[in-house]
């Protein structure tokens, strides 16, 4: 089944000699990746358009490809809400992340959290960034040439060989400027893949009305479902909501975005590329679940017999891909291009970013005279072992045996969770001190991992309802229900420990990141809140103070608003700059303090006038 013609290995083989391509054009212009500020920043001069396009094929991996449609034709559109979670959890990282980030002119997100907190909390934070990482990464490269092996034989080690070498080549020469690169032109490869097997899937399965009709009366298209039950696996509210943290996790505090944001030549150009994603984003999310329904279509009303049995959900999206494109040459090759360009601009993110964060964080501090040429060569032999053990962890994904979306999406959940409440804290909460912080985590992550393990062992993975296919079957155009995929039947209501343990997982990273919040903010209270005068300049945003004076625009009279203590305050006009506690500030530094404190209203209480 789905064998290939010489074609299509020519447009694969094409695809990644391009990669490859772009890395040694990087490798050998510019600065010719010298120094640490072009190999991991791109010279921080990068437009918004190239960094909007990167920022979507960090997280767009041939785990989206693949798991959302086989999402779809399992259990409706009900994910596809998840879009309505790209508003907020686009603009929060636009307006709260990426001015905090940009103005502190950081290489790394977690020397944030050395400004804010103290080196210990950063170590923590970069420690938990890797193993998240190093884990996605290995479903990220499993995930493709699992696949295609499951269905076309195509050789997977082989190709998860090909594919790790070829991302640690153009990664290694060509530092994070080729890396943006490559993902602009991998992430139109990827929608041109994707966009082939829709418009071929729905020529194939009738045309557009027919299709419509089939997943009308197969009842795919998912209603509002507004059910706040939160082991409910995919509702509204798990999904516009829970996937509203999800993405802050991913777009706000990872280090593979808030590196992309930091190498824009300004913060307007970071922003800009920020809302940039939105489009774009729909955009694949759109053409993913599409595609699950034209599957849907295509198979429901077949008897399940004929296909190759025992073929997970995810290999049976290769197998419709493969059934479409079969017999036009070019295309299947164009397909698995396009699932390894996706997984090729997640795994180069990746590396990018573990090399960053690991020279950046957990290597020169400790070799402060480390020379540049030292420090770049540090870099790429990083890159390169990162690589290594990648592959590494594709075989222990081998292992796992989950859905490979919702996989990655706990991955997300169990360690982004925590990350983005350890962030939350440090720049909502100017009480929350080091000791707190670094509790918070940890209690954070032991609750994430006790409940992800808690829910693998008690088998109660979140209620979902059995699908049902309603065809119309023989000639007296009879009605009959088949179940199209056996999934696990409904549990009776779970109660007490086995509840807390079957919490629907797209709640994973709001739970995660509250924990993390509350015991901090406990612990941080306990050991003694930080004073507001001790805190880094720059490092909290004050959700309070924007908040009261935003809504309090209507009676803001010019340069005052209103406290709720009724009591009036006068906003700190950059002219009016203190030395702060004695020292003068460096004009650099004041200018910048002056643009943050201007962000920011440093807000002082007076007595009512
Ligand atoms: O594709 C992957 O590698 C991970 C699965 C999707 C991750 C999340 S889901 C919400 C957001 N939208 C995306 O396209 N990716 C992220
Ligand atoms: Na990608």
């Amino acid at each position: 089944m789905g064998h290939f013609e010489v074609v299509d290995y020519v447009i694969f083989a094409v695809l990644l000699a391009a990669s490859v391509g772009i890395g040694l054009y990087y490798a050998l212009s510019g600065g010719r990746q010298r120094t640490t500020q072009e190999f991991l920043m791109a010279d921080r001069n990068m437009g918004c358009i190239p960094v909007s396009l990167s920022l979507i094929a960090s997280f767009q991996s041939a785990v989206a490809i693949i798991g959302v449609p086989a999402e779809i034709y399992t259990y409706g559109t009900q994910y596809w809400f998840i879009g309505c979670a790209y508003i907020l959890g686009l603009l929060i990282p636009a307006h709260v992340f990426i001015p905090v980030f940009y103005r502190l002119r950081l290489s790394s997100a977690y020397q944030y959290l050395e400004l804010r907190f103290s080196k210990a909390v950063r170590i923590c934070g970069t420690l938990t960034f890797i193993c998240q990482m190093v884990i996605y990464m290995g479903v990220c490269v499993y995930t493709p040439a699992f696949a295609l092996n499951a269905v076309t034989g195509f050789e997977l080690w082989g190709a998860v060989l090909a594919t790790g070498l070829v991302c640690t080549l153009y990664t290694t020469m060509g530092g994070l400027k080729a890396v943006i690169w490559t993902d602009v032109f991998q992430t139109v490869v990827m929608f041109a893949g994707q966009l082939a097997v829709i418009v071929v899937g729905v020529q194939k399965t009738g045309g557009v009305s027919e299709v419509w009709r089939k997943i009308w009366e197969g009842d795919r298209i998912s209603g509002l479902d507004l059910n706040p039950d939160p082991t409910e696996r995919h509702t509204f509210w798990t999904l516009g909501v829970g996937g509203i943290f999800l993405m802050l996790s991913l777009y706000g505090v990872n280090q593979a975005q808030v590196q992309r944001y930091l190498s824009s030549r300004t913060e307007k150009e970071a922003v800009r590329s920020c809302y940039l994603v939105f489009p774009s984003l729909q955009l694949a999310l759109a053409l993913s679940c599409v595609m699950g329904l034209v599957m849907f279509a295509r198979y429901c009303d077949e008897d399940h017999s004929e296909k190759p049995s025992g073929l997970s959900m995810d290999a049976m999206v290769i197998y419709f891909v493969m059934d479409m494109l079969q017999g036009l040459p070019g295309l299947p090759g164009l397909f698995v291009a396009c699932l390894f360009s996706a997984a090729l601009s997640t795994i180069s993110s990746a590396f990018n970013s573990l090399a960053t964060v690991t020279m950046e964080d957990l290597i020169k501090p400790h070799f402060p005279a480390m020379t540049e040429a030292r420090a770049t060569l540090l870099s790429k032999a990083l890159a390169m072992s990162y690589g290594l053990l990648c592959l590494a962890m594709a075989y222990v994904t081998h292992l796992m045996g989950d859905s490979v979306l919702q996989m990655a999406l706990k991955i997300f959940g169990i360690l982004g969770g925590p990350i983005l409440g350890l962030f939350s804290l440090g720049i909502f909460f100017p009480w929350a001190n080091s000791t707190g912080a670094v509790a918070g985590l940890g209690s954070g992550l032991a609750v994430a991992f006790w409940v992800a393990v808690g829910s693998i062992l008690s088998h109660t993975s979140a209620r979902s309802p059995t699908p049902e296919c309603r065809v119309l079957l023989g000639p007296d155009n009879t009605t009959t229900t088949i179940h199209a995929t056996l999934s696990n039947v409904t549990l009776s209501r779970p109660s007490g420990l086995k509840r807390f343990y079957s919490l629907s997982y797209m709640w994973y990273s709001a739970f995660n990141c509250f924990t993390v919040i509350l015991i901090g903010l406990i612990i941080s209270f306990l050991t003694g809140p930080t004073k507001k005068e001790d805190v880094h300049p720059g490092t909290v945003y004050p959700l309070l103070g924007k908040l009261v004076c935003f809504l309090s625009k209507p009676f803001k009279k010019k340069f005052y608003c209103v406290t709720p203590l009724g009591k009036t305050v006068k906003q700190w006009q950059p002219s009016q700059q203190k030395e702060s506690n004695g020292s003068v500030l460096q004009q650099e530094e004041r200018q910048s303090q002056a643009e943050t404190e201007s962000f920011f209203p440093a807000v002082e209480y007076e007595t009512a006038v």
